[in-house]
């Protein structure tokens, strides 16, 4: 910014004057002398943290200058107070007698003619010497201002210089002109790191979780970038336009590490598998016996051979079936889930391979594809597989082995390029030998057989249970010792689900506090606290030594067989657990 003629600057103090005179204000008069309260004055100072960190570096730079000559420099807010200070401590004092000095306001109105006022009303470098200022009491003074502009051109303060009138140098003007634009500069670069912060944040949402509507806002909160997927959302003009928020978004900040940056970026807010599968990141657990079924997963999703995952109910066989589809060169293709379970006996052959026009009464007079067909080019989730009757089984068999499906009511054949996996929580192999689950088709579907652990085997539940506290939205709530000794105790019949739920539960009884012991309302007697409820009395109370011998198995299987960790757990001493484990017997399986 280049400084002002001299007879402009005649005419800004002269207009200032007349201002002065308007404000009714008396050059006599004793001018507004108050401070901002301490509180106060920490809020502004806060409000400007960056401005005053570049302006302390710039004018630290020259604090033996300052001194020498006799000055103060000073920064002013665009509301004209004084929010940084440095300066000769001689003169300093004196300034504190005019209130120059940090928390104090130096608008015109309050102060009569000076450079800090005028400069932030005619934005524009001012230099107010000596009587040109409207009160007397200033008139000692000889101060040069110069305003400071952010990137955009809004108007963020001012850098002053201030002496006594016999420290007059025609350089101080150019001085403070020259730090205002120094500083301008640095909020430039400020602002493209800024820029490539935010970039690369969006470059990691889209690599993440494309083709989420992705947002990037400028500090007013306007819309300055937007993606397809955004547009599509929000309307194709939304660029310029203020963001005012909206149903799904959630906005995060992005942080630099000393400050907040004041921009965002929105995302839409995960709800929870609507549209999404899983993928192999949202499997938690870090026990060896899941980690290496993760990786076995993930080197048959690279493949087409079929899938069967065994396990209890609720340990996750349909989130790895659909972990495997997404990881898999079929991921652009469907899903399709399919509980065989559920489905009738009769109508197994139309939902599966789907049906003709007409095909039978009650049937949808336009025919409808199986779910074989809508799996095409994809992959279909044959779910608990061992609930099937033998009529179905043939049915699957004779597609597993042709390739082809059939509709009910046709004659053409189709032919089906779907991945197959399957699921059951039942012992397949028992189920053959029994005659209930036919052989050969048990080893079509086998090709890849994974068996997910049961929780109470796996050593990771406490680390599984932060985890589903964080997708549940409690990220803060935190399980204390024993509720974590609790969880590690019980034998969790339903596995994730259940831990999942119980989680739940004892963070709406938790209020926000830590999860205690009495928060989980466990299902069994043996759920470590010891206790046993009125109802749980009776028949279903296993006795005293069961209870024991069932709480130190699980103790030893969650550390490994580590019996100085179990002892901890069970809260038992290490030779009195030896004993115990010589005593019932207990072996390693
Ligand atoms: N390792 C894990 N990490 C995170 N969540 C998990 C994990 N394992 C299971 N879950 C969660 O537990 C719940 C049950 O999992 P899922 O439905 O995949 O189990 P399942 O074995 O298919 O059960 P079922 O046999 O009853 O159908 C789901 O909400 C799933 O997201």
């Amino acid at each position: 910014m280049t400084s002002l003629g001299l007879n402009e600057q005649t005419e800004i103090v002269a207009n200032s004057w007349k201002r002065c005179q308007q404000y009714g204000l008396k050059p006599h008069d004793h001018f507004d002398d108050q401070l901002m309260t301490e509180q106060r004055i920490r809020e502004i100072i806060g409000e400007h943290q960056l401005l005053i960190r570049h302006a302390s570096q710039l004018l630290g730079s020259m604090e033996r200058f300052i001194h020498q000559s006799g000055q103060a420099a000073l920064l002013i807010d665009a509301g004209g107070n004084i929010i940084y200070s440095v300066g000769e401590p001689l003169f300093s004092k004196q300034a504190e007698q005019v209130q120059l000095q940090v928390g104090a306001n130096w608008e015109e109105r309050r102060k009569g003619t000076n450079a800090i006022g005028a400069a932030l009303l005619e934005r524009v470098p001012v230099r107010v010497h000596a009587a040109e200022h409207y009160s007397r009491q200033h008139s000692f003074l000889t101060c040069a201002s110069s305003p400071i502009f952010s990137p955009s051109g809004e108007l963020l303060g001012v850098i002053n210089f201030s002496g006594r009138q016999e420290s007059y140098n025609p350089y101080t003007l150019t001085l403070a002109t020259m730090i205002a634009d120094a500083l301008q500069n640095r909020l430039l670069i400020e602002e493209v790191k800024q820029e490539q912060l935010i970039t690369l944040k969006e470059l990691e949402y889209s690599a993440r979780s494309h083709p989420l509507p992705l947002l990037s806002l400028d500090a007013d909160n306007r819309i300055i970038r937007a993606n397809q997927a955004a547009l599509r959302a929000l309307g194709q003009d939304v660029v310029g336009k203020e963001f005012t928020g909206i149903e799904g978004f959630a906005v995060e900040a992005l942080h630099d590490g000393r400050h907040t940056i004041k921009r965002s970026v929105a995302v839409q807010k995960k709800t929870v598998n609507v549209g999404r599968l899983y993928t192999f990141d949202d499997i938690a657990g870090d026990c060896p016996s899941l980690l290496q079924k993760k990786e076995l997963a993930g080197k048959a999703a690279l493949t087409d051979f079929p899938v069967l995952l065994l396990g209890e109910s609720g340990t996750g066989k349909e989130l790895f079936a659909q972990s495997i589809h997404t990881a898999s060169l079929r991921s652009e293709g469907p899903f399709i889930a399919v509980n065989c379970g559920a489905i009738p006996d009769t109508l197994v052959e139309s939902e599966l391979f789907g049906y003709e026009r007409g095909a039978f009464t009650g049937a949808n007079r336009e025919g409808s594809i199986g779910k074989f067909e809508a799996a095409n080019k994809g992959t279909i989730f044959l779910d608990e597989i061992g609930d099937m009757s033998l009529r179905a089984q043939a049915a699957l068999l004779r597609v597993l082995q042709e390739r082809i499906v059939t509709p009910v009511g046709s004659t053409k054949s189709r032919r089906i390029d779907t991945r197959i996996i399957a699921a059951t929580h039942k012992n397949l192999t028992q189920e053959v030998k029994e005659g209930r689950f036919r052989a050969d088709l048990y080893y079509r579907l086998k090709g890849i057989q994974l068996t997910l652990p049961a929780l109470r085997e796996r050593t990771d539940i406490v680390m599984l249970a932060a985890h589903l506290l964080h997708k549940h939205g409690y990220p803060c709530c935190r399980l204390t010792e024993s509720a974590g000794r609790k969880l590690l105790l019980y034998s969790w019949p339903g596995n994730v689900r259940e831990l999942s739920s119980a989680l739940i539960q004892a963070a709406f009884l938790a209020e926000g506090g830590p999860i205690a012991p009495e928060h989980l309302l466990l299902e069994e007697a043996d759920a470590g606290d010891g206790r046993l409820s009125g109802d749980q009395l009776g028949a279903q109370v296993p006795t005293l030594k069961a209870a024991e011998v069932g709480a130190i198995k699980r103790a030893l299987q969650v550390t490994g067989w580590n019996v100085s960790k179990a002892a901890e757990l069970l809260q038992i001493g290490r030779t009195t657990l030896y004993r115990k484990i010589e005593e019932y017997e207990i072996t390693r399986l």
